[in-house]
């Protein structure tokens, strides 16, 4: 096998029930259920306009450098409910995907959405587009098409590691990445994560907001108050 220069056809698939359940999760409240370890940074920033929680099953890209030739054949592979999720071995001077790419991605293979760790181009067209665009930034140098690369293999993107299949969850804060093992099972915490969340934005709009835990923390770190000037 060629290792680094390879493409897995075949990946995890999760139902799409489970999927359906997921789209009323904020990413925000996901991270925070999974003691806030599950979110990609924040370089991978949203580009376009989906206006709504978008989910899909990961198929990875390991792309050198600057490179789309691997991300070109993901978009053949890909289709509805899937989130292309593309490493870039650290690249940031070179687009790895511009307006045809995009419209074809969306118009064509029906994509939920691709999440690049590096630059895109043609922004004001991709920025108007409703499939989940996210980039770390924007430049008009474009990419290289000679490989070598990966499909659905392991990578990390956004200092998260995806694995082929794992669960994709984006909106406009950003990504929440599910290990496609913990799907089900983590599904119940988060709900009721989400519901304790809701509580909490009430009480704060009504200015019930508990505080006390804030001294109750600093008192348990020793925290020194002192009544003069510095
Ligand atoms: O050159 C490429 O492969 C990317 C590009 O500009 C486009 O999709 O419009």
């Amino acid at each position: 096998m060629e290792v680094n220069n390879r493409i897995f056809l075949k990946r995890y698939m999760l139902e799409e029930k489970i999927l359906r359940e997921y789209e009323n999760i904020p990413t925000a409240n996901i991270g925070d259920a999974m003691f806030r370890l599950s979110n990609m940074d924040s370089r991978i920033k949203l580009i376009s306009t989906p206006n709504k929680i978008v989910v899909g099953r990961a198929i990875t890209v390991k792309a050198r450098s600057g490179d789309n030739l691997m991300l070109h054949k993901a978009l053949d592979i890909g289709g509805p409910d899937d989130f292309i999720v593309v490493s870039n071995d650290g690249g940031s001077e070179r687009a790895l995907m511009g307006e045809i790419m995009a419209i074809y991605a969306e118009k064509v293979r029906n994509i939920s959405g691709i999440i690049i760790d590096g630059p895109i181009r043609d922004v004001d067209e991709l920025s108007k587009m409703g499939m989940a665009i996210y980039a770390t930034g924007i430049t008009p140098k474009g990419p290289y098409k000679e490989g070598p690369g990966e499909i659905n293999t392991p990578i990390t993107c956004g200092e998260q590691v995806v694995l082929p299949g794992d669960l994709i969850v984006a909106d406009s804060d950003g990504v929440a990445v599910i290990h496609y093992k913990d799907v089900k099972q983590i599904l119940d915490k988060i709900k009721e994560f989400q519901k304790n969340d809701f509580k909490k934005v009430q009480l704060a709009k009504e200015g019930k907001s508990d505080r006390k835990w804030v001294d109750k923390k600093l008192f348990e770190k020793k925290v020194e108050f002192l009544e003069k000037v510095y």
